[in-house]
Parts: C-alpha cells; sequence; structure tokens
C-alpha cells in the first residue's frame, strides 16, 4: 500500500476551468482517480441557487402525508422510480435504514416486444403532485440537467488525466441520449438498539457519482487501500464524486471504485439527507468488450498502489460478459425484490427463488 490515504482530497473546479492552472487540477485529479476513488469537488459549476433549493426541498418529500408518498411508491414503476419506505432496501442481504425517492433525467421508454427486458428499465420517473411541492419538479429537473453537463465535463478531464483520446469513450455514451438516475435520500435517527446500518457497504455500478450531503451529518465513510473506514463528511459548496464499477472496469482498474457506506444518525441528533446522482452509460455497451487501452506508464501509476485489502462490498462480477443494461436491472431486482416480483417475475424467481425476503421489501 504505497499510497493509502487517511482523508479524501478536495479538488477545486475553477482550477479546471482556468488554462494557466488547468495541469494542476488534471494531476491532483490522477491521484484521487488512481489512488482514492473518491474526491470532493469545490466551486462546482451548478448554480448555487438550485443547489440550496434542492437541500431546502428535500426534507419536504419526506414530511408529505405517507399516503401521497406511497401513491408513487417504487413498486408502481418498472423503471424502479419512486418512493420506497423506510426498511424497503438490502444491501448485502440487510435492510438498509433509510427512505428515499428515485428520480432520473428525462427518457421517454423505447422497450417493445421482442427487446431485451433491462430496455424497461428507462422511462418517466413518478414525481409528487405539484400542489403538495410546488416547483420541484421544475426545480430538480434544472439542477439534474446541471450536474449532468459536469458528469460529462468530468469525463473529458478523466481522459485528460489518463491520456487517452476522448472519443475512445463515444461507445459508452450514445451521443448523450442516456437516462441518469438521481434520489433524495432521508436517514432518520434509528430506534435504541436497532442497526445503523444507513446503506451497507456497497459499490455504486455505472461512471461517476456526485453526490450532494444535504444536512451537516456525518455518516458517510469510505474504505481505504488497507480497509479501514474513513470519514467523508459533509463540506458546505462542494459535490463528493465518486467511481462506479463500470468505469473501473472500462479503465482497467485505473480509476478505483471505491468500497462506501452510510451510518445512521447518532441517538439524539436529526435526519440526514443526501442526494446521489449517478452517470449513467449506453445500456447495450458490453463493458468487457470495451476495455481502453492505457499507456505502460499509466498502468505502472496503478501497479504503484500496491496491494489493496479486501473491500466489505459485494463484487459486481457480472460486468464483463453481460450488457450494462442488464447488469444494472439485476441490481435493481436484488435491491428492490417487491418492485421485481410485480415487473420482472422471471428474475425474480432467479434471484430468489424462495421468495421474497423477511425484511427488506416494502410492499
Ligand atoms: O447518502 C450518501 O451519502 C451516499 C449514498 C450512496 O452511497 C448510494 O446511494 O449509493
Ligand atoms: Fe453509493
Amino acid at each position: 500500500m504505497a499510497s493509502n490515504f487517511s482523508s479524501v482530497p478536495i479538488l477545486d473546479w475553477s482550477l479546471a476551468t482556468n488554462p494557466e492552472s488547468k495541469p494542476d487540477f488534471i494531476l491532483q485529479l490522477r491521484h484521487a482517480l488512481i489512488n482514492v476513488g473518491f474526491l470532493y469537488l469545490s466551486n462546482p459549476p451548478v448554480a448555487r441557487s438550485d443547489i440550496d433549493a434542492v437541500v431546502d426541498y428535500a426534507p419536504k418529500l419526506f414530511d408529505l402525508p405517507q399516503d401521497a408518498k406511497e401513491s408513487i411508491r417504487m413498486a408502481n414503476s418498472q423503471h424502479f422510480f419512486g418512493y420506497s419506505r423506510l426498511g424497503a432496501e438490502l444491501t448485502k442481504g440487510k435492510t438498509d435504514q433509510r427512505e428515499q425517492f428515485d428520480f432520473a433525467t428525462p427518457y421517454d421508454n423505447e422497450w417493445k416486444p421482442g427487446d431485451p427486458e433491462y430496455l424497461k428499465l428507462w422511462g418517466q420517473p413518478q414525481w409528487p403532485s405539484e400542489e403538495l411541492v410546488p416547483g420541484f419538479k421544475k426545480t430538480f429537473l434544472r439542477y439534474l440537467e446541471q450536474v449532468e453537463k459536469l458528469s460529462f465535463d468530468f469525463i473529458e478531464l478523466l481522459a485528460e488525466a489518463f491520456q487517452i483520446p476522448i472519443s475512445s469513450l463515444d461507445t459508452f455514451f450514445n451521443n448523450r441520449r442516456l437516462q441518469h438516475r438521481a434520489k433524495v435520500v432521508k436517514y432518520p435517527v434509528p430506534p435504541d438498539n436497532s442497526s445503523n446500518q444507513g446503506v451497507g457497504p456497497h459499490f455504486d455500478g455505472g461512471f461517476l457519482t456526485f453526490l450532494l450531503q444535504a444536512s451537516p451529518h456525518r455518516g458517510l465513510q469510505v474504505q481505504n487501500l488497507s480497509g479501514e473506514w474513513i470519514d467523508a463528511p459533509p463540506i458546505p459548496g462542494t459535490f463528493v464524486v465518486n467511481i462506479g464499477k463500470a468505469l473501473e472496469t472500462v479503465t482497467q482498474g485505473l480509476a478505483r471504485a471505491t468500497s462506501h457506506r452510510v451510518l445512521s444518525p447518532e441517538p439524539g441528533s436529526t435526519p440526514r439527507y443526501s442526494i446521489p446522482f449517478f452517470q449513467n452509460i449506453s445500456q447495450t455497451v458490453k463493458i468487457g468488450d470495451n476495455v481502453l487501452q492505457l499507456s505502460p506508464e499509466m498502468l505502472e501509476l496503478k501497479a504503484a498502489r500496491g496491494e489493496v485489502a479486501a473491500p466489505d462490498s459485494v463484487n459486481y462480477t457480472e460486468y464483463g460478459l453481460l450488457p450494462s443494461g442488464e447488469v444494472g436491472l439485476i441490481g435493481r431486482v436484488k435491491s428492490h425484490p417487491d418492485v421485481a416480483q410485480r415487473h420482472y417475475p422471471d428474475l425474480f424467481k432467479q434471484f430468489f427463488p424462495d421468495g421474497l425476503p423477511t425484511q427488506g421489501f416494502a410492499y
């Protein structure tokens, strides 16, 4: 472990936008991608007023009457969008103590009979009614549009950091006709003696995640190279950026997908809120067939990382073999078996041959 880390580095986006300071940003980025797999991005190109507005909306969504939330519950949606009540989700087979709404950038579903089932996954999200949360949909979509643009700009910088032509990433982006998922999440204070697994150890799936920590609570932790859990507390005005398994695989492991988790707020505290955005890639692309060529110098930087301890998170072994959309669908089925049972009965039987687990499903 030549380069173990004890904190998550902070990169300043304004360095990337000035030609004089950009080389410095690229060096810092290369280090963070290879040796940490997590970073804070300060001064991001997303309007502060929109960030503040979505942070303000977060508790309001959860304060809606339970029947209003359940009217857009995830089980309604073959796209796995909508509301999941507390305890509805599993990570590593254990119930997560969080409540959430899954939304996404706009996309009209294109599945037709004969198409692979995973093409059902993208489509329009379910939104809470305008009367109940006036302005939310419009504001959130405006926010997502900016984060999506940032995600593509960030990939260009990553290509520069790894000295690969940006065109070598075109196959993943389907001319940018993609759907990205984003969630609004609440981690309540758990009752006495119950689990404090906000979300269990996991890797994200796609390319890049842009996480807005929407309240001042600690709780997010990342696993360093020796397997210790390191805090990634909220830093106002920043996004936390991390790498998903697809991007790790495509870059031959040069960009590190880092295992992370969230611990519930301490007893006597208040709920924690967060808003992650997951950059997606084309559903039909097979990661294993599109692994990027990297220079020997870059691969040496990876080797210099040294031995890495086995993380606590489960691995996405399917990535090499299957279309990315299918990997995504399997992940959703495992996390939300109740939704799968309703909309993907064959896959449900494959992954849950004994029926719904006794805990961790919503409806
Ligand atoms: O809520 C957070 O801070 C992180 C959430 C997360 O890692 C996820 O939903 O993938
Ligand atoms: Fe995550």
